[in-house]
């Protein structure tokens, strides 16, 4: 059973404001995704939990005993470092028995613990080696597999697998999701790449400029953004955003996107008004799937001229020309013979988000 639970905690460094007061609890047996572009403070917030970084204010508890002024090497919790930090001189079984030799356990023991991590990971063919004879995504199993056979309470993952090509990383996440499930620890992992983040977290936690911006499950943090800031951070391509002019009249409500009125189900109105937002500044948000074409005239839908096209195999990102705006719309590959051609387009409302254009907090209008 391990909890994390940041309560307050704030750093700086200098004049820089690195986390702003961030509560989050990490439950037992949880995979956490710290998410956000460089320089946002996941690092630092990890290596706070991990010893590594001292913190100006708030409290760390493991387990709910506060860990401000626990060293280290004592918190028991495994830091694996992008850099893999392998010692170059040591073979791998020797790299992984290390942290096992340093608290003096049998040589029976360190060998049971051993083949039995490296089985996990398939790397029992590699224990005799170098690090210098690895490949990046060796090196890194091996870095996991030495902060496992301590069974450390959790185990915190520093962009682990950013440092590899495309191909191995993605391999590698499949392998660390399997790793996940067969040994529960609970984890912490810094990534900027949403792709991971989505494939592997419980809970994704998007953090911006040292704020958290949204806790939630992938399915939450891409289908309910919380703001403008983590509408566009997760989702690829990222979502459209528009000032969006609100018209009501007799025959319903519109939405105006680049001087073009899209139709909208009568209920947006009453939701403005519960939310208080008749008289805002308010912008459109709609993920590329959530623009919907017609080859024909179709009831709620307005013509609109293709522009660039990116076919991607499974599925084309069609750019349209919206007035004196481009919405991009995710469709069937082919679907849009060629850029300048003339289709129908509407925007599906179950899938719209109106956020406030000056905070850029979601109104949470759900159609
Ligand atoms: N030791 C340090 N001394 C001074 N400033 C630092 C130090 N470590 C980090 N910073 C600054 O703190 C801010 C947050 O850094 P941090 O490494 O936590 O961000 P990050 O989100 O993990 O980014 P990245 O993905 O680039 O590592 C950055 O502005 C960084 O330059």
């Amino acid at each position: 059973m391990t909890e994390i639970q940041l309560s307050n905690i704030d750093k700086h460094f200098g004049p820089v404001h690195v986390i702003r007061e961030i509560n989050l609890t990490v439950k037992d047996r949880e995979f956490v995704v710290l998410l956000g572009p460089s320089g946002c403070g996941k690092t630092t917030t990890l290596r706070a939990i991990a010893g590594l970084e001292d913190i100006d204010s708030g409290d760390i508890l493991i387990d709910g005993k506060p860990v401000q002024n626990v060293h280290a090497s004592e918190r028991d919790v495994a830091f694996v470092f992008q850099n893999y930090a392998l010692y170059p001189h040591l073979t791998v079984y020797e790299n992984m028995a290390f942290p096992l030799r340093a608290v003096r356990q049998s040589r029976e023991e360190i060998d049971r613990t051993v083949q039995s991590v490296a089985t996990s990971l398939g790397i029992t063919g590699l224990l005799k080696r170098r690090p210098s004879a690895l490949s990046g995504g060796d090196m890194q199993r091996v870095a996991i597999g030495r902060s496992l056979v301590r069974r450390p309470k959790a185990i915190l993952l520093d962009e682990p697998i950013g440092s590899l090509d495309a191909k191995l990383r993605e391999t590698m996440r499949v392998e660390l999701k399997r790793l996940h499930i067969e040994n529960g620890s609970t984890s912490i992992y810094v990534t900027h790449d949403q792709v991971e983040a989505m494939s592997l977290a419980d809970r994704i936690v998007v953090m911006h400029e040292g704020l958290l911006q949204q806790v939630g499950t992938p399915d939450e943090v891409y289908r309910y953004p919380a703001n403008m800031f983590v509408a566009q951070f997760v989702g690829s391509p990222v979502m459209n955003l528009a000032d969006a002019a609100i018209s009501e009249g007799a025959d319903g409500v519109s939405v105006g996107l680049g001087g073009v009125n899209f139709a909208f189900p009568a209920a947006l109105s009453g939701e403005l008004t519960k939310a208080g937002a008749q008289q805002r500044k308010l912008k459109l948000g709609v993920r590329p799937e959530g623009v919907l074409l017609s080859h024909e005239p179709r009831e709620g839908y307005v013509a609109v001229t293709s522009g660039i096209i990116e076919p991607l195999g499974s599925h084309d990102i069609v750019d349209l020309k919206v007035g004196d705006i481009v919405l991009r719309s995710r469709t069937k590959s082919g679907f849009v013979a060629g850029p300048g051609d003339q289709v129908w387009a509407r925007i599906d409302p179950a899938q719209a988000h109106f956020f406030d254009t000056t905070s850029g907090i979601s109104l949470g209008i759900r159609l």
